[in-house]
């Protein structure tokens, strides 16, 4: 196949078991606290570059709006991708602002996260990330969930990253900013997602022509 054309390459026969990737996986995200907590979870376990870009996304479920950004990254770079889309959702709300949190902590920010949240009694929340893997152009990407239970608490701690600072996880008394980063991966909704990613990868066995760079 010529350098540049589409992948994957299938086996070409039963005996050859490995299916060939023409390059590495390049995660794409706009988010730069994303990619440095990608970078951190999943180290050298899996061969991967990443490229800023940022993505249109779809409205509907978390899911479908995952494997959207992937078949739309994949036909950007014409090679395999991962992707996420993270949701923070509100049990009182039945699950909002999920998907939309990004606009919702855009424009009203942590102070009106929580009043949204005032007339319930019930401030429980679950952070949710889910990543697709699309293998090229016109494969059908694979989703893989992690989610991690917690409540919407007032702001603390550095406002480095997104609605950290108002996510206090389930079992613990910091919130997601006031813990140490390697404390968070351990438990984040990202990482449970990437553990999943990386026991796919651990079983796929992919082989990845690393001669060719995006
Ligand atoms: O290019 P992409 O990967 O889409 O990056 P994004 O910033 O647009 O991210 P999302 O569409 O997934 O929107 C999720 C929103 O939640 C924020 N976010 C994502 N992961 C987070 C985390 O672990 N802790 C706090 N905020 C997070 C992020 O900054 C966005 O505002
Ligand atoms: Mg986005």
């Amino acid at each position: 196949m010529a350098a540049g054309s589409s992948c994957p390459l299938y086996p070409a026969s039963s005996e050859m078991a490995s299916r060939v990737l023409s390059r590495p996986v390049t995660f794409v995200t706009g988010n730069a606290k994303k990619l440095e907590e990608v970078i951190a979870i999943l180290g050298n376990s899996i061969p991967f570059q990443s490229l800023k870009l940022e993505l249109p996304e779809l409205q509907g479920e978390p899911e479908e709006i995952s494997k959207e950004k992937a078949r739309l990254a994949a036909l950007e770079i014409n090679g395999p991708v991962l992707v996420e889309d993270t949701c923070l959702c509100f049990n009182a709300l039945n699950g909002l602002p999920g998907p939309y949190i990004k606009w919702f902590l855009q424009k009203i920010g942590h102070e009106g996260l929580n009043n949204l949240l005032m007339a319930y009694e019930d401030k429980s929340a679950y952070a949710l990330c889910i990543f697709s893997l699309a293998l090229g152009p016109r494969v059908e990407p694979i989703t893989f969930v992690g989610k991690t239970q917690g409540k919407i608490v007032p702001p603390r701690g550095p406002p480095d990253f997104g609605w950290d600072p108002i996510f206090q996880p389930e079992g613990y008394s910091l919130t997601y900013a006031e813990m140490p980063k390697d404390e968070k991966n351990k438990i984040s909704h990202r990482s449970k997602a990437l553990a999943s990613v990386k026991a796919h990868f651990a079983s796929a066995d992919y082989v990845f022509q690393t001669d060719k760079p995006i």
